[in-house]
């Protein structure tokens, strides 16, 4: 069914121009699978795109990290959609759980911007994810529903959507998610995609897991067959991003 193995490496707010070089010089030297097997995205603060974009190999491709809710204009400190498609930036990642928890970012704000961006020709990661207490509360589901339910309430084409499940439990922690707690959740998901969006949807969407994944535990993570790649935080500011990105090859001879 051809949900093609996503593997985007969030840098967060961390690098300075000597680091970003070094890593894009790293991840230019890296052997990887070709992008018929998998496609990577690169992420950088938004003061480092445009070098980013201008060193970065040819077969991978850079993301926003954020992009306002709507058209550019008063907003001081914002950056628009408009700015990042002028700028050639193909991807943003929309409502990764340090916007929602530290800025306050709500499910429909989060909604919001990813409908807008996809209007204006972006293709968004959009991240979902439970807090500890909501998992030991058995809310999980509840909540990633909520979440998703808040995009597909505004978004009507999917095509250019990439859902990331990052439980905020696994961000930055160590404690990642075993390979059966991410399949639940992602099958969940693409369950609720099938009842409340489509079947088609369901099918073709790619669900990627993020949190605390590694070289050591990335392969049995993407061997989950609901499992459709990965968002990496840490590890995508190290050479081990490499051998992430080489686990698509795990799926490939699935
Ligand atoms: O938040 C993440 C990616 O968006 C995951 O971060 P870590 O890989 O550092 O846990």
């Amino acid at each position: 069914m051809g949900r093609k193995f996503f593997v985007g490496g969030n840098w967060k707010c961390n690098g300075t121009t000597e680091q970003v070089k070094n890593i894009v010089s790293t991840l230019n030297g890296g052997g990887v699978p070709s992008q018929d097997v998998v496609e990577v995205v690169i992420s950088p603060p938004f003061v480092f795109l445009p070098l980013v974009k201008d060193l970065l190999r040819p077969d991978f491709h850079v993301a926003a990290q954020n992009c306002w809710v709507k058209k550019g204009g008063a907003f001081t400190g914002e950056v628009s959609a408009e700015m990042l498609v002028n700028l050639c930036i193909p991807w943003v990642i929309i409502g990764h759980s340090e916007r929602r928890l530290i800025l306050k970012e709500s499910n429909e704000f989060v909604g919001d911007k990813v409908a807008y961006a996809l209007s204006q020709g972006l293709k968004v990661i959009a991240c979902i994810g439970e807090t500890l207490e909501q998992r030991e509360a058995g809310s999980t589901t509840e909540v990633v529903a909520a979440q998703t339910k808040a995009i597909a309430a505004k978004v009507s084409n999917w095509a250019d959507v990439v859902l990331a499940y990052e439980p905020v439990w696994a961000i930055g922690t160590g404690k990642v998610a075993t390979p059966a707690q991410a399949q639940e959740v992602h099958s969940e998901l693409r369950k609720w995609l099938q009842a409340n969006v489509s079947p088609e949807v369901a099918a073709s969407t790619r669900i990627i897991y993020g949190g605390s994944v590694t070289a050591a535990n990335c392969k049995e993570l993407a061997a989950q067959p609901d499992v459709d790649g990965f968002l990496v935080g840490g590890a995508s500011l190290k050479p081990e991003f490499i051998d992430i990105i080489k686990s698509a090859e795990v799926k490939k001879n699935a």
